[in-house]
């Protein structure tokens, strides 16, 4: 492959004697990776009925490498089910370092599509709240529909510029990840396209914005709170550089060491002006040296840890009468959901996140999980509930085996016959699930299922 050779002078500055090994990896095919949907399954049981080869990511706890040239995982039930996300080994790094813990007000700021977002979320089982962000609208859908089908309800999606966030949340977030827009050096195995974009904004152009955004995110940042921040370039002016421009500017911030991995090689503070030596507890992830492409990681924490984990108070809201066929609904639910975080909008029915302060003004896409619709005195239930739920916890399930050409017929939209599996009496809502793992929704009447399931999410034939 032809590199630019502006690109391969930095690299040979950067790596010294380690750079042939860095370029005979271009010769090298690329790495696909899995990582299991804790919120839905343990990595234990997803091993045992994962249908294809995997083979463990050895610094990620749910992250596992699949061959693509022989399988896509993202034409499998499961996918649909929303038990595993795919991505790239490496990228699975900055959101398993960052110490998420439930009950945690988390932001993710620049989150399109949802890679560390989901994992973020995965962690939070389902406590706390969830903000993620990205200034692209239309990305910004991708990402409100990979969270919605790994079940994370507990979100706030929006699609604002960092500036704009920080006025509606001072000091507020427990854990923030900076997945930073960058020139994407680390990529340029993987996916060639990516040289061109370089050529185009290459690293100067990304420093300045990652140095606007950093600090835009430390000032969101609680007392004691903890922020990570990722790129995928090896520029040390996207990098150290840009961790060196907040340990300027904001001094109350310090670098954290990062859980180890032996193919991790430290940042550079000699790369930077100046540069703190604590910057070589940052770390930088090459090719050459483990199987996962470029990235930098940079854990910081800001001024000291404070007491203990805080209990937080939901967003009160007033408690009203809840309309009969909402009531008749909820009462299948078999979980336990607090009337005052119900908030009804119209037609549309939310079950809103812990801890949400007043949000008017933000452009957001989503506050909390869309429960579904109160249409002509019916409720229908939406997508994301399907996706939030398991399927001990509604009252009537319909789950057929992987191996039954029904699931894929679901999944294309087609109404079922199900006589085989009910009683001829059943009737009503019944949660679609393959192996015990919901799908989505459909109406029986009759020994036949209505297919509920959305039809922008459908199996798409090739
Ligand atoms: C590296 S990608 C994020 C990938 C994502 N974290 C994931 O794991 O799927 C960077 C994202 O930053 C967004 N972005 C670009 N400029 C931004 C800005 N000034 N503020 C917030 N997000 C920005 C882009 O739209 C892009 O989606």
């Amino acid at each position: 492959m032809k590199l630019p050779s502006e690109f391969e002078e930095k690299m040979k500055r950067l790596l010294g004697d380690e750079f042939p090994s860095y370029i005979a990896c271009y010769e090298e095919p690329r790495y696909y990776g899995l990582r299991v949907n804790t919120k839905k399954i343990s990595v234990e049981d997803f091993r045992r009925i994962c249908p294809f080869k995997i083979r463990e990511v050895p610094w990620i706890e749910n992250g596992f490498y699949y061959n693509g040239e022989e399988v896509s995982p993202a034409r499998h039930p499961y996918y649909f089910a929303g038990l595993y996300y795919l991505q790239e080994p490496s990228a699975m790094t900055p959101a398993s370092r960052l110490p998420v813990e439930p009950g945690d007000r988390v932001l993710d700021l620049c989150a399109a599509p949802g890679g560390k977002a989901t994992e973020l979320g995965a962690k939070l089982g389902g406590r706390g709240l969830l903000a993620a962000n990205d200034i692209s609208s239309s990305r910004a859908k991708g990402l409100l529909k990979n969270i919605e089908l790994f079940g994370i309800g507990n979100v706030l999606i929006s699609s604002e510029e960092p500036g704009r966030l920080a006025e509606f949340f001072p000091s507020f977030f427990d854990k923030i990840l900076i997945d930073a827009p960058c020139s994407g050096e680390g990529m340029f195995r993987k996916d060639r396209k990516m040289v061109k974009a370089w050529e185009e904004h290459g690293p100067a152009f990304f420093s300045k914005i990652q140095k606007n955004i950093i600090l835009q995110a430390a000032s969101m940042l609680k007392e004691g709170g903890m922020m990570l921040y990722s790129t995928c370039t090896f520029d040390p002016s996207e990098n150290e550089e840009v961790i060196a421009h907040l340990l300027r500017e904001r001094p109350e911030f310090h670098v954290c060491p990062i859980d180890p991995y032996q193919g991790f090689a430290p940042g550079r503070p000699d790369l930077v002006q100046n540069g703190d030596p604590s910057l070589a507890d940052t770390v930088r992830i090459f090719p050459h040296r483990m199987h996962g492409e470029g990235h930098f990681l940079a854990l910081l924490q800001k001024g000291k840890q404070v007491s203990g984990p805080e209990i937080k108070e939901p967003l009160k809201r007033r408690n009203r009468k809840l309309p009969e066929e909402l009531e008749k609904f909820l009462e299948k639910l078999k979980i336990d959901l607090s009337p005052s975080r119900l908030d009804i909008h119209g037609e549309r029915v939310y079950y809103m996140p812990e801890g949400l302060s007043d949000i008017r003004g933000i452009r957001f896409l989503r506050t909390g999980l869309l429960l579904g619709e109160i249409k002509k005195n019916r409720f229908e239930p939406s997508q994301a509930l399907a996706m939030a739920l398991k399927a001990e916890e509604f009252d009537q399930v319909i789950s057929l085996p992987c191996s039954d050409e029904r699931v894929v017929r679901y999944l294309k939209g087609e109404t079922l016959n199900v006589e085989d599996l009910v009683s001829p009496s059943q009737k009503g809502w019944h949660l679609f699930c393959v192996d015990g793992y919901p799908l989505g929704w459909g109406k029986l009447a009759g020994g036949t299922l209505k297919n509920k399931y959305l039809p922008g999410w459908r199996w798409q034939s090739v």
